[in-house]
C-alpha cells in the first residue's frame, strides 16, 4: 500500500441483484487531495462511497482506505474518518451545542465543540434545539457532526443541498481550510460549480462505470476544445464563430470594427457541457 494514497481501489464490483450498481471501479485518492464524485442519479456514487466507508459490502475488487480494508478495518480506523451523511435527524430535542458535545464523545482526539460550531457558521445557534434549525442550517450541523472528531479523510455526500448562495461560500472556504490543514475530502455532489471550485480532481461516474478521472479545467479535453466567439454586427444581429485560434479572430475583430467589437463573449466548454457528454447526453 502507497503510504501517499488515503484511497486505493481495484475492479470493484457490486450488483444488487441482477443490477449491477458498480463495475470494475479503479480510483485512487491521494492524501490531501480533494476529489469529487459526479454522476447522474443512480450512477453508483453512494454505492461506492458507503463501499469505502465499510457501510456496505463488495462483491469483487480490492479496496483500501487509510489503509485499511473497510469490510475488515483495524479499531480506530472509523475515529480517522469523517463521515457527513444526509441528515442525522435524531437528535431533535437536543441543541446543537449538547449534539455536537455527543458527538465530541465518540472520537479519541476531538475538536473543541465550540470551535468547530463556529467554523460551520451555527455559533447563534448553539443553544437552538435542533429541530428549530432551518434546511440549510441542519446541514451546516451535519458538517460539524463529520468534522468534530479532526477526521484524515471526510466523506461529504451532497454537502451544500439547500445552502443558500452565501452559506455555500462560508462552506466552500470550511473546505479549502480542512483541505489546506491535510485533511483528504471525498464529495459528492451534483453541483458542477462546487466540484470546479473545490476539486483537485473530479471522478466522472455514469452506469457504475468511472468514465474519467481529471482535474476539473481538463477533463474532456476541455482546455483543447474550440472556443467560441461571439459579437453582434452593426445592424444588432448576434454573429457566433468556432475557432481554434480566438485571439487572432478578436484581433481581427477588432480591426474590424476599429475598437471595441459590440457585445463580444469568448466561451469555452463549461465543465456541465463535458459533463453532460460524458454521460450520454
Ligand atoms: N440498497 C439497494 N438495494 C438495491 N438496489 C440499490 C440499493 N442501493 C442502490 N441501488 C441501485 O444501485 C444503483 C446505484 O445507486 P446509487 O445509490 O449508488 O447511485 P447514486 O449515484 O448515489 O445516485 P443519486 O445521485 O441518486 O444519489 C441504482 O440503480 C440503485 O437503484
Amino acid at each position: 500500500m502507497d503510504d501517499e494514497l488515503a484511497i486505493s481501489v481495484r475492479g470493484l464490483r457490486k450488483a444488487y441483484g441482477d443490477n449491477v450498481a458498480v463495475a470494475d471501479v479503479d480510483l485512487d485518492v491521494r492524501r490531501g487531495e480533494v476529489f469529487a464524485l459526479l454522476g447522474p442519479n443512480g450512477a453508483g456514487k453512494t454505492t461506492t462511497v458507503e463501499i469505502l466507508e465499510g457501510y456496505r459490502q463488495r462483491d469483487a475488487g480490492e479496496v483500501s482506505v487509510l489503509g485499511s480494508d473497510p469490510a475488515r478495518p483495524d479499531p480506530d480506523w472509523r475515529s480517522r474518518l469523517g463521515i457527513v451523511l444526509q441528515g442525522t435527524g435524531e437528535f431533535d430535542e437536543l441543541t446543537v451545542a449538547e449534539v455536537v458535545r455527543h458527538f465530541a464523545g465518540f472520537y479519541p482526539d476531538a475538536d473543541d465543540p465550540d470551535k468547530v460550531i463556529e467554523r460551520v457558521g451555527l455559533a447563534d445557534k448553539a443553544a437552538a434545539r435542533t429541530h428549530t434549525l432551518s434546511g440549510g442550517q441542519k446541514r451546516r450541523l451535519d458538517v460539524a457532526l463529520g468534522i468534530i472528531g479532526r477526521p484524515e479523510l471526510l466523506f461529504l455526500d451532497e454537502p451544500t443541498t439547500g445552502f443558500d448562495p452565501e452559506a455555500r461560500r462560508e462552506f466552500w472556504e470550511l473546505i479549502r481550510d480542512l483541505a489546506a490543514a491535510g485533511t483528504t475530502i471525498v464529495l459528492t455532489t451534483h453541483y458542477l460549480d462546487e466540484a470546479e471550485a473545490l476539486a483537485d480532481r473530479v471522478g466522472v461516474i455514469a452506469g457504475g462505470r468511472l468514465v474519467e478521472v481529471a482535474p476539473p479545467s481538463r477533463l474532456g479535453n476541455r482546455q483543447e476544445a474550440l472556443a467560441t466567439v461571439s459579437w453582434r454586427t452593426p445592424d444588432g444581429t448576434l454573429e457566433t464563430a468556432a475557432s481554434a485560434t480566438p485571439t487572432a479572430l478578436v484581433a481581427e475583430l477588432a480591426a474590424r470594427f476599429g475598437g471595441e467589437v459590440p457585445g463580444l463573449t469568448v466561451t469555452r466548454p463549461t465543465l456541465e457541457d463535458v459533463y453532460l457528454r460524458m454521460i450520454g447526453h
